[in-house]
């Protein structure tokens, strides 16, 4: 059988980009995924947003659900301190594996941790496995109608601060309307909508920054 899509766009990387310098591994991405193959990254329009949010929280300790092919892992692993951690999850195998070669393309692998299963299964043990207390930041960008039963996991298993910051993709397009509901009228969320597009295209899309205030 051919390649996949991920493959391809493993490809254009090792083809395009420069090895060790992660905007080049951004830029060869949106480029592929602008002019030959669309593909579900958060991409460049929003990925300025998820920029400039992560920028003002710094966070020592974030998490990624939905790591697809690393492209939003190394926008968020190139703006994090020394000594800062990311941990991203996927439940595609064959897209962990691209996303593992992308991340260190970019030079980033000692800064991320991609770790393979379902959401529900791996969140409970954060703790016990990986030494985290809590997160500063949380990026949710895999199943929609997983955003709430996660954020809510989050919470019971005390991995939120007072602070924490759950930036959310596609709560238009796809769209996550119980995620909207959830954290717009929870007195223990601050929310706020960041209006954009869909990656690569026209359509309107956004994210939302939701601050836990505990
Ligand atoms: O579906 C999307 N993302 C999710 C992937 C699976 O994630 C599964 N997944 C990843 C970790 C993980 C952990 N536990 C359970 C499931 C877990 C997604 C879809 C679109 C989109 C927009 C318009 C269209 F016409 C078609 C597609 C855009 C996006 O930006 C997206 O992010
Ligand atoms: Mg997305």
């Amino acid at each position: 059988t051919g390649s996949s899509r991920p493959q391809r766009m493993l490809k254009a990387v090792q083809k395009n980009a420069t090895k060790g310098d992660p905007q080049s591994v951004i830029s060869a991405i949106d480029h592929y995924c602008r002019h030959k193959e669309w593909a579900m990254n958060v991409g460049d329009d929003k990925g300025l947003i998820l920029d400039s949010v992560l920028t003002e929280v710094n966070p020592s300790t974030a998490l990624e659900l939905g790591t697809y092919c690393g492209y939003s892992t190394v926008r968020i692993a190139r703006l994090l301190s020394p000594g800062s951690k990311l941990i991203t999850v996927e439940f595609n195998p064959a897209f962990a594996e691209v996303a593992r070669q992308i991340i260190a393309y970019a030079g980033l692998q000692d800064k991320v941790t991609v770790v393979e299963g379902p959401s529900g299964d791996l969140i409970p043990k954060m703790k016990e496995r990986f030494g985290i207390r809590y997160f500063d930041f949380v990026f949710l960008d895999h199943w929609k109608d997983r955003y709430v039963p996660d954020t809510k996991l989050l919470e019971d298993c005390g991995l939120l601060k007072k602070g924490t910051v759950l930036l959310a993709d596609n709560v238009i397009c796809p769209g996550a309307p119980e995620y909207l509901k959830y954290v717009r009228n929870s007195a223990h969320y601050e929310s706020r909508y960041y209006k954009s597009n869909l990656e690569y295209t026209k359509v309107e899309d956004g994210l939302e920054k939701s601050v836990f205030l505990g």
